[in-house]
């Protein structure tokens, strides 16, 4: 005989319990009010089949599902910072992103992962740029494979990991190249694969190394994925400051609504390696700063134009493993104000939703062995 207490544990498998206002069981007659996440029609629309296949798979076709799908308040939508569902164990989830491709974004992410890891913190490393995977050659982990671990008897992907960060790309999957004529629901079916579906176990951080520009992948991830907080990468180039305010005006969107948690400036002057106290800033100076000032978000960092960093990134060695180097300091310097401004971002948050981070402990480098 159906119980209560069965369907709740269905419920609870399925994700969905928090969307449960009530529920009544009548015989064979199952009575369910639940919560939409959001009030578009396709998203009840979506929940109802949803909840309907499921039903008839797990009870059989003689347990009647009698559902009543009510809009969220709006007032509960305006609170709802964080989008999607917690994902147990990651603590805070950072899309790294720019408004345009060739900033050096997917190496400063790199970067950001092995300075966090070597702070100390468990960082997770997701390759999200679908159409251009760089973290396998960046993470010297090309041809590995993520195996399958059975955790709670269900199956899920075990992330590659090196220099102590945990990663997933879909370069890391056979038939990676057909990813690049995938449409955006595809990619981001698979991507919501590789966060969920996987046992990252543990995070403090996990990185999530957007595709550049500000489209339907994007989209669909930071409404998918309880993203904590943005950051920003850009050249000083004028044409990629004007990108990053596309960029950020995305994070800033009513319906996403996601904080941003400052700019990095990447390429910010060239130093050469002969003259390394020399800084020359030939893309142009200060461009980031006042658009950070204009926009009201912090700047984390600027990180020079050196060729140790594009070697480092070739050979698969991020450059900010380079003990006592200018450029270690320099990502140290980065990742503190990064963790800073969430410090910042999630003390201003409702206690519900507060991430684990509130403070900065952690945040000194790791005694050396
Ligand atoms: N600060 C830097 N100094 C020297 N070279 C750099 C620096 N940052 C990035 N590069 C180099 O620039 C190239 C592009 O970087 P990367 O692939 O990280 O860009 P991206 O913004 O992620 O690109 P896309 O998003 O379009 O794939 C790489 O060869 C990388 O090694």
């Amino acid at each position: 005989m159906l119980t209560k207490e069965k369907v709740q544990d269905f419920l609870k498998e399925i994700e969905v319990d928090d969307l449960v206002n009530n529920l009544q069981i009548v015989g064979n007659d199952v009575y369910i009010d639940m919560t939409a996440h959001s009030p578009a029609m396709h998203e009840k629309k979506k929940l109802e089949a949803a909840m309907k296949q499921a039903f008839a798979s797990e009870f059989g076709e003689d347990i009647h599902l009698k559902l009543k799908i009510v809009s969220p308040e709006p007032s509960e939508i305006q609170q709802s910072q964080i989008k999607g569902k917690q994902i147990p164990g990651i603590q805070n989830i950072i899309a790294i992103a720019s408004g345009k491709g060739g900033v050096g974004k997917s190496t400063v992410a790199a970067n950001m992962a092995v300075t966090l890891a070597k702070m100390g913190f468990k960082v997770g490393l997701l390759d999200a740029d679908i159409y251009g995977p760089s973290v396998p050659t960046m993470f010297d982990t090309e041809g590995q494979k993520p195996i399958s671990v059975e955790v709670n008897g269900k199956n899920l992907m075990k992330p590659v990991e090196n220099y102590g960060v945990k990663m997933l790309s879909i370069g890391y999957f056979s038939g990676a190249n057909q990813a690049v004529v995938w449409r955006g629901p595809m990619a981001s079916k698979a991507l919501n694969q590789m966060i969920r579906d996987a046992n990252w176990g543990e995070l403090d951080f996990l990185l999530i190394d957007l595709p550049p520009g500000t489209g339907d992948i994007h989209l669909s991830i930071i409404q998918e994925v309880p993203v904590t907080g943005a950051v920003i990468v850009s050249t000083p180039q004028h044409v990629a400051l004007a990108d990053v305010r596309k960029g950020i005006a995305m994070f800033q969107m009513e319906s996403i609504n996601i904080p941003v948690l400052g700019l990095i400036e990447n390429m910010a002057y060239f130093t050469p390696e002969e003259l390394p106290d020399n800084k020359y800033y030939i893309f142009g100076n200060q461009g980031a700063q006042y658009l950070a000032d204009d926009l009201g978000i912090p700047v984390l960092g600027e990180i020079p134009l050196i060729q140790s960093i594009r070697e480092a990134g070739d050979v698969g060695r991020p450059a900010a493993l380079q003990e006592n180097s200018k450029i270690a300091d320099i990502y140290t310097e980065t990742a503190r104000n990064m963790v800073e401004s969430l410090v910042e971002r999630n003390k201003n948050l409702p206690p519900t939703e507060a991430v684990k981070i509130t403070t900065m402990a952690g945040c000194s480098p790791k005694a050396k062995k």
